[in-house]
């Protein structure tokens, strides 16, 4: 039998923030005393952790890549001044051994790296490029960085690990293929991975054929919280060269996976043969774990299901926002409808009642049932409740302005969001847009009106989502032997925007169980009108939605952020010219 040697390896899922070197160095430090203190060899961080992720044009900052390369070196030194220096410490960072691509005339093998360093005894001891780097999605590495073409394997306590990072893990070939060629027992790969309905359920399954191809067994770590448009969920896993899952974390939340992995020790560095990355061995002393000593198993977390799994990304990424952007409280119009309903239970759970301004705001045009409603949460959910009828308001401008029709409409929606941008303003509240990614799609909402605000916690998720979350987020207080928070009627009556006498969203728009699945295809799917049609869409409700799609597109470039929870978000992933000729024609 092959010699083996147990490694007692940590994987801390922590939150950092883009641009807090110190905070983010700071966690490195908190998180490496429990990894110390749980006895472990290795504590791996996620991608960029230093930095944050992504960090977008800042890679183009001179000032900002040296203050990173020097912050990673002085990491390593606090780290052994404060007796860690043993712990093998694996961090991402932002590195550079070139000037930014800017021209053809740019050397293509020097460059801004998206790197990982390996810190021991108050020194960088290895430090590893990226070589996979995303260029799709919400990702634009090709714009920032120069990939890595040398694999780093690392002896500890006599076994060997090979170093990896994020995309390297997503594409076959490249540094797994290149670790099993080196013979390692082990594959760290460290992420910053951003949440999307489903991706665990990808996410498992690409870790297996990873450990497979490498032939070892892969500790994978993830970062958790809310960064602008993307939320990151840990989700970190250790999965042995059979595909065996042996720890899991949980999604969403800060945390520290410990676990005891016997590998196989290394034998003589095998040798070099044809493959796409060089290899370079490194060999840090550290004693294997005693034979004696009590093993220890990080546990197996089983992955939120769907709608429990969305509800936390949009808390994650609401409540990121507002606390990494300096703000404490939050303001929004409540109207007793289902959108702003969702999102005033959202930001309940995202900042506590305490913090949240519910604000009702009623015309002329207010059904009773919509105040009542609006009352009734914020009874429910103890959220600050302000009434401020805008009849007057309106009426005053009308005085000066005569408007009627769909002017008249939208100046309603316009003197909520002046309200709302006042009370921003006097009291330091952030403002909520809660239209949902059904009105994002299709333009229905009132530019300046009720588009207004600085984050749109439920942009990327579509009305029949929003019901379906209203629901769960009930049930689930039932469960938890609590008062739901959104009432009932908010739920079951129908949608509308209540700015003229006896109006229906269904006017304007059709039955969302038709719009949304035909929103879903040409947005999410990029599908054509033949591909729509042949998917089952009435040609007639494609072409209504399609034009309705493609003539809101200067609308949502004037949006507010929001979280991704979908394939493609409106911002990062989806990015369609304004001025555009093309027309999905019959
Ligand atoms: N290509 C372009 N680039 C830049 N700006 C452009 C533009 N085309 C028009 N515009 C500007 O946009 C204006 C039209 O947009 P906008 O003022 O928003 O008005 P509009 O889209 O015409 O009307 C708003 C629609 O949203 C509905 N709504 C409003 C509020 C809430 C809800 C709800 O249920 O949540 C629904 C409302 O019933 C109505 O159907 C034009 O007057 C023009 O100023
Ligand atoms: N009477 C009102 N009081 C306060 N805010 C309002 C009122 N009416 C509309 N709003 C604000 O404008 C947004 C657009 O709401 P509107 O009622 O027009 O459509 P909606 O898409 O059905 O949204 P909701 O389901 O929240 O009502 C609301 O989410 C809310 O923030
Ligand atoms: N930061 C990365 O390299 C992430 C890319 C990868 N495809 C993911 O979504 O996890």
């Amino acid at each position: 039998m092959a010699a083996t040697s147990t490694l007692r390896i940590a994987l801390a899922q922590t939150n950092p923030t883009v641009g807090d070197l110190d905070g983010n160095a700071r966690q490195v430090l908190e998180w490496t005393a429990k990894a110390a203190e749980a006895g472990a060899h290795v504590v791996a961080f996620g991608e960029m952790q230093l930095t944050g992720y992504p960090v977008e044009d800042l890679v183009f900052r001179e000032s900002f890549v040296a203050a990173s390369r020097e912050r990673v070196a002085s990491l390593a030194r606090e780290l052994d001044a404060a007796g860690f220096g043993e712990l093998v410490v694996v961090t991402g960072y932002l590195d550079a051994d070139g000037p930014a691509r800017m021209s053809s005339d740019s050397d293509p093998d020097r460059g801004p790296r998206d790197a990982l360093a390996v810190l021991h005894r108050g020194e960088v001891a290895v430090r590893y490029f990226k070589h996979h780097l995303p260029n799709y999605g919400v990702f634009d590495e090709d714009r920032y960085f120069v990939s890595g073409n040398v694999l780093q394997v690392v002896r500890i306590a006599g076994v060997d690990v090979a170093f990896t990072v994020c995309e390297d893990i997503w594409q076959a070939g490249g540094p797994f293929a290149v670790a099993r060629s080196a013979g390692v027992g082990l594959v760290v790969n460290i992420n910053a991975s951003p949440y999307e309905l489903n991706k665990d359920d990808v996410r498992l399954p690409l870790v297996r054929r990873r450990a497979a191809e490498a032939g070892a067994t892969v500790a994978y770590v993830n970062i958790v919280g809310g960064q602008d448009e993307l939320v990151f969920d840990g989700d970190s896993l250790i999965v042995d060269a059979g595909g065996e899952v042996l720890a899991r974390g949980p999604q969403f939340v800060e945390t520290l996976l410990v676990h005891d992995l016997t590998l196989p020790v290394a034998g003589d560095v095998p040798a070099p043969g044809e493959a796409e990355m060089t290899i370079a061995h490194t060999t840090l002393s550290a004693e294997a774990l005693p034979a004696s000593a009590e093993p220890v198993t990080a546990g197996v977390a089983e992955p939120l299901p769907d709608l429990a799994e969305v509800w936390h990304a949009l808390v994650t990424g609401l409540r990121d926002y507002v606390g990494k952007n300096g703000f404490r409280t939050v303001v929004f119009g409540l109207s007793g409808g289902i959108d702003s309903a969702l999102v005033a239970a959202l930001a309940c759970d995202a900042v506590g009642p305490q913090n949240v301004y519910a604000v009702s705001m009623p015309s002329r045009y207010s059904s009773g049932h919509s105040r009542d409603d609006a009352a009734e949460l914020s009874k429910r959910t103890g959220c600050h409740y302000l009434s401020e009828p805008i009849q007057p308001i309106v009426d005053t401008f009308t005085g000066q302005i005569p408007l009627d029709g769909l002017a008249l409409e939208n100046l309603q929606s316009r003197v909520r969001g002046l309200i709302l941008m006042g009370l921003s303003n006097q009291y330091g509240h952030l403002v909520l847009a809660p239209g949902n990614k059904t009105e994002y799609a299709t333009g229905y909402s009132t530019l300046y009106g009720d588009s207004v605000g600085g984050y749109a916690p439920i942009k990327d998720v579509l009305k029949l989502m929003v019901f379906g979350l209203a629901t769960w987020r009930n049930e689930e207080a039932v469960r938890n032997g609590e008062v739901p928070p959104i009432p009932e009627n908010t739920i079951v009556k129908p949608p509308s925007a209540e700015l003229r006498e006896d109006q229906m969203d269904t006017d304007s728009l059709p039955p969302y169980e038709i719009l949304d699945p035909v929103v879903e295809g040409y947005v999410d799917g990029d599908m054509g009108r033949e591909a729509l049609i042949a998917a089952g869409h009435d040609p007639a409700v494609v072409d209504r939605v399609t034009k309705l799609v493609d003539r809101a597109e200067y609308k949502r470039r004037q949006t507010a952020p929001g979280p991704k929870i979908s394939v493609k978000n409106f911002g990062r992933d989806r990015r369609l010219p304004i001025t555009n000729k093309w027309v999905e024609k019959a």
